[in-house]
């Protein structure tokens, strides 16, 4: 069977701009622009993976995430459930700790970046809210 991941993901928010990271190469969906955020931990709620996750990889304290949706997409080689919640609340400067690139990005602007398929939901509801 194929590989099923859960994962939280995190809509950071700043007036109208969002922040995203370009994924590696060698990632599954390498050298795409994503959310950040990555798989819930056995034991671990959604809302503890997001913190957890956005405190690794981008340095934030998140203080508050509210949910924005919820995506079930089958890749080739993966299916992944994505647990979507809108930041707008942290603490914190916004970098990346991993290396990867990253920006802040106007909503309007989102189309002009390479997202996993499975994002194109995503950028939607963003940009009809
Ligand atoms: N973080 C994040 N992952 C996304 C987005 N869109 C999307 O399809 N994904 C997929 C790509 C990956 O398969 C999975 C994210 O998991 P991850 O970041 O922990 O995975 P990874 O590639 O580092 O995998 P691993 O080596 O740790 O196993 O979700 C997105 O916007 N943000
Ligand atoms: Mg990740």
């Amino acid at each position: 069977m194929k590989k099923q991941v859960h994962v939280a993901v995190g809509v950071i928010k700043k007036a109208n701009l969002i922040f995203i990271a370009k994924r590696h190469d060698e990632q599954h969906q390498g050298g795409k622009w994503e959310f950040p955020g990555g798989k819930v931990e056995a034991g671990e709620t959604v809302t503890q993976a997001l913190a957890r996750e956005l405190n690794e990889e981008i340095g934030i304290e998140v203080k508050s995430s509210t949910p924005f949706l919820e995506i079930h997409h089958d890749y080739p080689d993966k299916s992944v459930h994505l647990d979507i919640h809108l930041v707008e609340e942290f603490d914190g400067q916004a970098r990346h700790l991993e290396g990867q690139d990253h920006k802040w990005v106007a909503i309007s602007d989102l189309n002009n970046y390479e997202f996993p398929a499975a994002n194109v939901v995503i950028i939607e509801k963003l940009q009809t809210n």
